[in-house]
């Protein structure tokens, strides 16, 4: 494995944490630790397929980056979508002639799409086969990457699901050699099978999409030496086919550098949970007692990072309002389970089905812990319940709600990905409560007179612009080409740029994003934007409570 300046792969494997990835040198929060344009797999999720580019992995959506892109499928075995020429050769080149013959023979057989690691693995063991040098290296018989095949084999269930899944893409990927009579060879291959599949869920990433959720697998064997943490100093971004390995908080040299394998929000349990894949007991502060979300941010060091944000009030990161006293430790993972007993009642009818999600999450709310999940989740469900059940002007101060009492307490770095896709939310809402507010339908609409009041009293244009230009800004601390929700954001300012006669509002919100800490420029931001999101956000709970029929004491709490 060659050295990348700036970092470096100490350790042994299967000895204690195994290997990691530690930094030679600083990094400041948002740098690019390092970068893996050539992963061993990089495969779309299987119900993302016939959307996705299979070499470059642009995905098609209705609006932003790729939206006009147009995708064709490969003529041989019209399994796999391109987006042109350029991307069917790369893919032909480096696994699509070895694994088409395989596609066309599961297409006429099964006649329908293989689970995603059933597909990676398959691959792994046509290249394999064919023997790929640089898979050769990490999966074959010696290969580099840890598979922690013992451990997988103590749990019976999974145990059973590996050879399963083994023996599926066997016989796809390797049919002479997986004969009905079994022959020394064949169960040669079908130990490698297994291996390599266990090695595909130790060491690959799966492609998370804020909006679409899993987009795919990625797999590079350096990328594969960073170990865990529940309070992580770096994460990867998706940039097409490559991965991006980032600092999220300032790193200084020595420093090992940690990721999180999941979503580091969650409570105690449903972290060890999603961890139990990986075959180790995390031991890192926030799991060892036990923190929750404000306990994190108060000793995070980006807290100041937000100084330009949604939450310029460091202090009150510091100092979170939140009175554990009706929540004490241990009793979150409780909530957390009565709530996913109950939690797809928020999209139901009768509202006594959304109540009971409510009346789950009740402690957290009394507390004023509305960070603490599940209350985020729930709170962002019911947005999206507001918007498809047409209460969009109930769902614009709930996200204002979550991207201000929220967001900065459960990812304290102000650029990561979740962070600006809450400030793109309030933009997407505000320019579409915007134009029913200007075509009169509001008045008829929206009966919530405070809420009125102010929609009726803002620039929305004006705060939406300035809030593109917060993601920009933001998003360019962290970003070494534009990601989804940049270029979304640069092209809806494209937009706002362009009407007329916004001349003198235009300027001023440059002014502030040219320079932040301009004095006109940051009272612009506070008495304009963040006042309008602050009034917004403090009508969310009264709005659930009447706009649920709530009992008001629920979120109030009883005085
Ligand atoms: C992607 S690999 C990371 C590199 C690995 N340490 C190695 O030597 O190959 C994932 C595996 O590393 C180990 N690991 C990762 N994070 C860990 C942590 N925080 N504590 C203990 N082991 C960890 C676990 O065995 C896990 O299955």
């Amino acid at each position: 494995m060659s050295a990348v300046p700036g970092t470096r792969v100490e350790g042994t494997s299967g000895v204690g944490r195994g290997r990691c990835l530690r930094a030679t040198r600083a990094f400041r929060a948002g740098e690019i630790i390092e970068t893996y344009p050539k992963p061993l797999l990089a495969l779309p999720a299987a119900r993302a397929s016939r959307t996705t580019c299979h070499y470059c992995l642009r995905y098609t959506s209705k609006r932003g980056r790729y939206a006009s892109v147009k995708l064709k499928a490969c003529t041989g075995c019209d399994q796999v979508m391109y987006c042109g020429q350029a991307c069917q050769k790369a893919h032909w080149k480096t696994v699509h002639r070895s694994e088409c013959t395989m596609f066309q023979h599961i297409k006429s057989t099964v006649g329908k799409e293989m689970p995603t690691p059933v597909r990676a693995l398959a691959q792994v063991l046509v290249l394999l086969k064919k023997g790929d040098p640089a898979t050769v290296a990490a999966f074959g018989d010696n290969g580099s990457l840890a598979s922690n095949i013992e451990a997988f084999k103590a749990n019976e269930k999974r145990w059973e699901d590996i050879q399963l899944q083994s023996v599926g893409a066997a016989m796809y990927a390797l049919p002479g050699l997986t004969s009905p009579t079994p022959t020394a060879a064949a169960a040669e291959w079908a130990e490698r099978a297994m291996r390599a599949l266990c090695m595909i869920h130790t060491n690959s990433f799966d492609r998370l999409d804020p909006d679409q959720g899993m987009t795919g697998v990625f797999l590079d064997p350096r990328l594969a030496m960073i170990n865990h943490s529940c309070i992580p100093n770096a994460f990867v971004d998706f940039q097409e086919r490559t991965g991006v390995l980032k600092a999220q908080v300032d790193i200084k040299a020595g420093d090992e550098i940690e990721i999180s394998y999941i979503d580091f929000t969650y409570p105690k349990t449903l972290r060890q949970e999603c961890l139990s894949m990986y075959h180790f007991q995390c031991r890192c502060p926030r799991c060892k007692d036990d923190l929750d979300v404000y306990e994190i941010c108060q000793m995070s060091p980006a807290i100041p990072l937000n100084s330009i944000s949604l939450m310029p009030d460091l202090d009150k990161l510091r100092n979170p309002a939140v009175n554990r006293s009706g929540v004490p430790k241990g009793t979150i993972d409780k909530i957390y389970r009565e709530w996913l007993l109950h939690k797809d009642g928020i999209y139901e009818v009768p509202e006594e089905q959304s109540l009971s999600v409510w009346h789950a999450v009740t402690p957290l709310m009394r507390a004023c812990m509305w960070a603490v999940e599940p209350l985020p989740m729930a709170l962002s469900a019911q947005c999206t319940s507001f918007v498809q059940t047409g209460g969009i002007y109930y769902a614009l101060p709930l996200a204002c709600f979550i991207a201000t009492e929220c967001e900065p307490y459960r990812y304290v770095t102000p650029f990561i990905a979740w962070r600006l896709k809450g400030v793109m939310m309030i933009v997407m809402l505000m320019a579409e409560t915007a134009r029913r507010t200007a075509s009169g339908e509001m008045a008829k609409v929206c009966s919530h007179k405070k809420l009125a009041d102010i929609l009726a009293s803002i620039d929305q244009v004006t705060i939406c612009e300035a809030l593109l230009r917060l993601i920009v800004y933001q998003g360019s601390v962290s970003s070494s080409e534009d990601s989804e929700v940049l270029f979304d954001a640069k092209d809806r300012l494209q937009d706002i740029e362009s009407l007329e006669g916004r001349e003198i509002e235009s300027a001023l919100t440059k002014k502030w994003a040219n320079d932040p800490q301009d004095p006109q420029g940051g009272a612009f931001f506070q008495n304009v934007v963040l006042k309008a999101v602050n009034d917004l956000a403090a009508l969310a709970t009264e709005i659930l409570e009447l706009e649920l029929m709530y009992n008001d004491h629920l979120v109030r709490g009883r005085g």
